[in-house]
């Protein structure tokens, strides 16, 4: 039997004693891309980073890989890209130089880079369609591209897992196309996809799974739900042009 690359069983967080997750159990196996979705603050972020070891859990457990999460070292095989390049430093890293960094897992900081850290540096450039920007500071780049830049230096490691979180809000079309084009790409050599999303847009036929977290809780795992207020399809008559917002927000969960 295939070993899922996550799994998570009734894990719960809590900040400050508000609990934001509770009782949360999936797996995701090899091979898969599973959208996390849900309304803002229903707690998609919190379950990434509970996941990644980034927030403590304070019930449940997390493996990857199929070892508990606390004695996880393998941490090269997963590639994560948070959900903003932080405010500007000022510091005018090149494009190349920001994608360089995702080598330094692997190679460990006291090896110079050789060439398999060049060509899979050029590779992940190549990825996301950036190659011609390579020497040009990041800062002089849109922030669709910013975005594709963080995206390449994760998969410039090499990993098995992507892990993201709304890899596509706030990007420009183009660059939601150049990145749904290299996650294809990551999914077709094997890799193994988890990503936040409000919006699918190009990357939803990349989908293979959905889980909608809603109050904390997993409100659905199964295909990707229609968008919630969805009546274009034919032979729906129920029509309410003044329905408030639905709470869960555009995704809508279970009847
Ligand atoms: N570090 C933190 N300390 C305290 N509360 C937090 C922290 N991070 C998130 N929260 C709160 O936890 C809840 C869930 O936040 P989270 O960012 O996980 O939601 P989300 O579904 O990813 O939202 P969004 O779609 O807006 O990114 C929110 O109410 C948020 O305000």
């Amino acid at each position: 039997m295939t070993e899922p690359v996550i799994t998570v069983e009734h894990g719960a967080v809590a900040y400050d004693e508000r609990p934001v997750l509770r009782d949360i159990s999936f797996a995701v196996a090899p091979g898969e891309v599973v959208a996390v979705l849900g309304a803002n603050g229903s707690g998609k972020s919190t379950l990434i980073r509970a996941i990644l070891g980034l927030v403590p859990l304070n019930a449940g457990t997390v493996s990857l890989f199929g070892t508990p999460q606390r004695r996880f070292r393998q941490w090269r095989r997963i590639g994560y890209v948070p959900q903003r390049l932080g405010a500007g430093s000022g510091v005018p890293a090149t494009v190349a130089e920001v994608v360089a960094a995702g080598r330094l897992a692997r190679r460990g900081v006291i090896r110079p880079a050789g060439a398999a850290d060049r060509r899979a540096v050029a590779e992940a450039l190549r990825a996301v369609g950036l190659s011609d920007r390579a020497a040009d500071p990041v800062t002089t780049l849109s922030g669709g591209q910013q975005q594709r830049t963080l995206i390449a230096r994760a998969l410039a490691g090499q990993p098995e897992l992507l892990v993201l979180d709304e890899p596509t809000a706030g990007v420009d079309s183009a660059s939601q196309d150049a990145f749904a084009e290299a996650l294809r790409g990551f999914v077709a050599d094997g890799g193994t996809v988890l990503l936040v999303a409000h919006e699918l847009g190009p990357l939803a036929p990349l989908i293979t799974r959905a889980v909608v977290v809603h109050e904390g809780r997993i409100a659905h795992d199964g295909p990707v739900p229609e968008p919630a207020g969805h009546h274009a399809a034919p032979g729906h008559e129920h029509v309410h042009p003044h329905a408030p917002e639905d709470s869960v927000g555009m995704w809508g969960t279970p009847a």
